[in-house]
């Protein structure tokens, strides 16, 4: 490392530069020379590069990039004094809660990371390590490159893909989970309980919903779905899942505990669904639903507690409809 107090004391008079080339290199120590071409490269790099006391936080060094981007100054003389909280954020009057310096290795690698400036909001990879400074102290050196564009790229890209995932997994009508993220996600809670808990599993089939249709249309059909999906959508949230199975078809698995006993959230979930009432027009709409319910040992697959919950639906069904029926 070299040293920039050394360069500061003996740093080359201006008129040096008119004097005879002979008789400049006798009077610049070719150490000088050096130390005048590396600021210079460090002046030309288009990175943040500065070095700071690790116990005071003192700024010692920060070249042009930093002090222009960040500092806000066109000199180190300018900031020169102040901590390095106070030059590289905004309004920090204390040193940073994300400050690295407790983690930089002891060896001198590089600890790596990124973060967003406050003063400037652009984002940085940050290369720190401590190196030894000439007076024997220990400092943090930080070579930071802007990676902005590529973060803006990042989060686009992270927001696309969440949006292909909801367009994936969310039924349009309901905003229900569809079948398939259904079972996905059913079985990913059936996984995460103890063996032994208790998965519940519901199957509710709306009645008659076709005499909805062939009466009010499909788009008044279309009305009451929606406004069911949104009714046991508030059914959904921690040990519960809700999907849209298909058509008129909805599923509900959960966690079945004393406190959410299988047949009392049925009957919660049937007195909710039956007691939608969808306006289309100058119509209000309003269907009620038959359920079969399940309940099995965690340690059972998924389609099994499904099957049963399926049976206990049919004979919801043929026992003649808006009614729940236990396996
Ligand atoms: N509007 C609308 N109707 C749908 C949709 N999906 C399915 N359906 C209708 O739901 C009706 C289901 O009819 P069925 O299977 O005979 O059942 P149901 O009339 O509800 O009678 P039961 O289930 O036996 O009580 C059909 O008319 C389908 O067209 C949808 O997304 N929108």
């Amino acid at each position: 490392m070299f040293n920039f107090e050394l360069y500061e004391k003996v740093k080359p008079d201006m008129n040096q530069r008119h004097m005879p080339v002979l008789l400049r290199k006798l009077m610049i120590p070719s150490a000088v020379t050096e130390i005048s071409d590396l600021q210079h490269i460090l002046d030309s790099l288009d990175a943040v590069v500065y070095v700071s006391d690790v116990e005071t936080h003192e700024l010692l060094f920060m070249n042009k990039y930093a002090l222009k981007n960040i500092g806000g100054v066109n000199q180190f003389d300018d900031i020169r004094g102040k901590r390095c909280f106070e030059v590289l954020q905004k309004g920090q009057k204390s040193p940073c809660d994300f400050c690295t310096n407790t983690l930089l290795p002891k060896n001198g690698d590089t600890y790596l990371w990124e973060f967003k400036n406050t003063r400037n909001n652009c984002w940085y990879q940050c290369r720190d390590r401590l190196i030894r400074w000439h007076d024997g102290r220990q400092v943090r050196l930080e070579v930071a490159t802007d990676i902005t564009e590529r973060k803006s790229v990042e989060e686009q890209l992270h927001e696309t893909q969440k949006e292909l995932k909801f367009l994936a997994e969310v039924d349009s009508l309901t905003q229900l989970y569809n079948r398939r993220a259904f079972f996905m996600y059913a079985d990913n809670l059936r996984k995460s309980l103890p063996k032994s808990a208790s998965l519940g599993l519901m199957i509710l089939d709306l009645d008659y919903f076709k005499d909805i249709n062939d009466s009010y249309g499909h788009e008044a059909g279309d009305t009451l779905l929606a406004a069911i999906g949104q009714k046991l959508l508030s059914f959904s949230g921690d040990g519960t899942v809700v999907g849209r199975m298909g058509g008129e078809e909805f599923a509900i698995a959960f966690h079945e505990t004393e406190k959410r006993e299988k047949l009392g959230f049925a009957n919660g979930v049937y007195k909710a669904v039956s007691s939608v009432k969808a306006l289309y027009f100058k119509d209000t709409l309003q269907c009620t639903t038959s359920i079969g319910v399940s309940s099995q040992m965690a340690a059972t697959e998924l389609r099994d507690i499904m099957r049963e919950a399926d049976n206990a639906l049919y004979q919801a069904k043929s026992a003649g409809r808006s009614q729940i029926k236990v396996a």
